[in-house]
């Protein structure tokens, strides 16, 4: 077994940093995946197929040979699915439903090397506070939500906003660094 080259399909700078810290050279490409969740389809198929789907186009951006990462990161409230903010009414009824409940945010990280593919899932129980309307207001101005599932981070701002977290905390910002480790580690043994 040896080391193969190693490429992040994803334009997220959160992942860039995090993969950084498995301490192996990478490159990044950055391929269009549509994410639109299927009716029917459970959230957890979801979250799994898009990370598949953005490693498998990563797979087409990058040398023959190269193992290819892609991931995705939902919000689960209740029975509804919550991606990016569209806008700040979106983003409004997004924290309205986070408010003082308990959801869960779910990451799949998925490996290709040429007809290797594995997919790894983490996930994470995270509590709200109640929060006012002029702590959604701020949170919005402080630019923060737009490009984040949920619409919220809680390596930042959102962090004051969590009074429970059981599970993967790096599920919750986009790369569960274990599961990926081990993920690499996997789908090298196959190769
Ligand atoms: C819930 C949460 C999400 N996020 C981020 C992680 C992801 O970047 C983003 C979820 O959107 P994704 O669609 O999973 O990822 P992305 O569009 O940012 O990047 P790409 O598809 O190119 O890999 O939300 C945080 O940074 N902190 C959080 O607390």
């Amino acid at each position: 077994m040896s080391a193969k080259a190693l490429a992040l399909a994803s334009g997220s700078p959160r992942r860039f940093e995090l993969l950084q810290l498995l301490d192996r050279p990478f490159s990044v490409v950055r391929p269009q995946v549509p994410e639109q969740i299927q009716p029917h389809e459970t959230p957890l198929a979801y979250v799994q197929r898009l990370a598949l789907s953005k490693a498998q186009a990563g797979a087409k951006l990058c040398d023959a040979g190269t193992l290819v990462l892609g991931a995705d990161t939902i919000v689960v409230c209740g029975n509804e699915v919550l991606e990016k903010p569209q806008n700040y009414q979106h983003f409004v009824s997004m924290m309205t439903m986070l408010s003082g409940n308990t959801h869960q945010a779910v990451t799949a990280v998925a490996g290709v090397l040429n007809s290797i593919e594995d997919v790894v899932v983490s996930s994470a129980n995270v509590t709200f506070k109640a929060l006012s309307e002029a702590e959604i207001e701020a949170y919005w101005h402080s630019g923060e939500p737009q490009d984040k599932a949920g619409g919220y981070g809680i390596q930042g701002r959102a962090s004051k906003f969590v009074t429970h977290l059981e599970g993967s905390y790096f599920a919750v910002v986009g790369l569960p660094m274990y599961e990926t480790e081990q993920l690499i580690q996997t789908i090298e043994g196959r190769a």
